[in-house]
Formats: structure tokens, sequence, C-alpha cells
């Protein structure tokens, strides 16, 4: 088993690999498994992200959603609680600006949070996936603690989304890394 470090740097090292042909087929590709799934497709409230480092572009997820008039969220770095997001609403006419990360977020503004259990669907951002599920992000555990204890609540579900470089034999796990039900590739919709 390698370590997180070395898969995440070879794994990263990957997906800035693509060109933007590759980076928009893929991201044609997830629209079309989004399509033949009817919970996911029929979901009113979603949150998704803004792509960053390589990361499969959700951006023509989110215009497909706005177009069937659902309400697509983005994950904000919650300001005084560190680790955690926050969700807030997003449209064509939001101001975003760079996070910490540089990664594009909305300005924060308390009414357009949504609290995380009025979400049906978590699509979530990684940097390496394995065949049973389980998930490595960025390393801050932003996503760890926005999805502990999921399954035991009626709060959103998660859904992961990469590139399909991004599949690895297998992922270290740690107590708190949890592990995902669902997870959409260009080339496959893994359930678990
Ligand atoms: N698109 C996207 N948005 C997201 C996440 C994500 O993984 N992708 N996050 C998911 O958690 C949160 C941000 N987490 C992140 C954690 C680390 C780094 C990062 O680039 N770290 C640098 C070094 C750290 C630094 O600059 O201080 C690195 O590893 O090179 C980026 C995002 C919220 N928003
Ligand atoms: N539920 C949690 N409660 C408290 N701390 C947590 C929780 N989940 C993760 N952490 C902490 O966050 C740190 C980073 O975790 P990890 O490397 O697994 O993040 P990641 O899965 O790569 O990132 P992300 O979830 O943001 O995509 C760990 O040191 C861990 O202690």
């Amino acid at each position: 088993m390698t370590d997180r470090l070395t898969l995440r740097r070879h794994i990263r090292h990957c997906r800035n690999q693509l060109s933007t042909q590759q980076q928009n087929d893929a991201a044609q590709a997830v629209i079309d498994h989004v399509r033949r799934a009817d919970h996911l497709s029929s979901a009113r409230a979603v949150a998704l992200y803004l792509a960053n480092d390589g990361e499969l572009d959700p951006h023509p997820l989110i215009e497909w959603y706005w177009s069937r008039g659902s309400r697509v969220y983005l994950p904000v770095l919650h300001p005084f609680s560190p680790g955690h997001l926050l969700f807030l609403h997003y449209t064509p006419d939001t101001p975003l600006q760079a996070n910490r990360f540089g990664i594009p977020e909305p300005r924060l503004d308390s009414r357009l949070i949504l609290p995380k259990s009025e979400l049906e669907l978590i699509f979530t951002p990684l940097v390496a996936f394995d065949a049973q599920g389980n998930r490595m992000g960025m390393g801050g555990g932003f996503y760890d603690r926005t999805l502990a204890g999921w399954r035991n609540g009626p709060g959103p579900q998660p859904v992961g989304l990469a590139h399909n470089c991004q599949q690895v034999d297998s992922i270290p796990v740690d107590s708190w890394d949890v592990p995902l039900p669902e997870l959409i590739t260009p080339g496959r919709h893994w359930r678990w």
C-alpha cells in the first residue's frame, strides 16, 4: 500500500495532464450518467463544487441542473469553524471570491446558506478512490467532517466525481474516512 502523500502527488499529476478536450468529454460523460439515474436527475437541491487542480469539472452538470430548475449549492470554508464547510446557493449571478486555497467560492452571505440537512445530494471532489468506495481528498478533512454520520440520518447522499485515472488499487483508510455509496467517472457509475 502506497502512503497518502505519494498517492496524492501521483494522482494529482495524472489529472492535471488531461487535455481540455479530455476534460470536456469527461464532464459530458458524467452528465449522461446522471441523466440515466432517476435518484440523481430528479434532485432539486444539490451541492457541487468548482473545479480546481485538474478535478473533473462539474460546471456543465451545474448548468444542466439549473436548466431543470434545481438549486445548486457550493462549499464555502467556514469562517470560524476550522475544517468545516458551509453550503451557499449558487446562481449565474452569484459574486465569487477565491478562498485561501485559490478556489472560487460564493462571498459569504448568511441569506444564501442552506443547512446541510436540506441538501439531497452532495457531489464530492476527491483525489483518489478504490473499487471498494474508499475516498481520499486534498487532505483537509472538509468532506470527511461534512459526511460524518450521513448513513445514520436523513441528510444528503454523497456522490463522488472523478476521472477514470483517479482509481487506485487501494486507499489507506483511517477511522474518520467516510466511504462513498456511489461515484461517477466518465467510464462508469459505481454503486456500493
Ligand atoms: N474544487 C474543490 N473545492 C473544494 C475542495 C476540493 O477538494 N475541491 N475541498 C475539499 O476538501 C475544500 C477545500 N480543500 C482543499 C484542501 C487543500 C487544498 C490544497 O491545494 N492544498 C495545497 C497546500 C495547502 C495550502 O495551500 O495551504 C496542496 O496540497 O498543494 C485545496 C483545497 C472545499 N472546496
Ligand atoms: N469527522 C472528523 N472529525 C474530526 N476530524 C476529522 C474528521 N474527519 C477528518 N478529520 C481530520 O482531518 C484531517 C485530514 O483528513 P484526510 O487526510 O482524511 O482528509 P481528506 O479526505 O483527504 O480531505 P477532504 O475530506 O477535505 O476531501 C485528519 O487529520 C483528520 O484528523
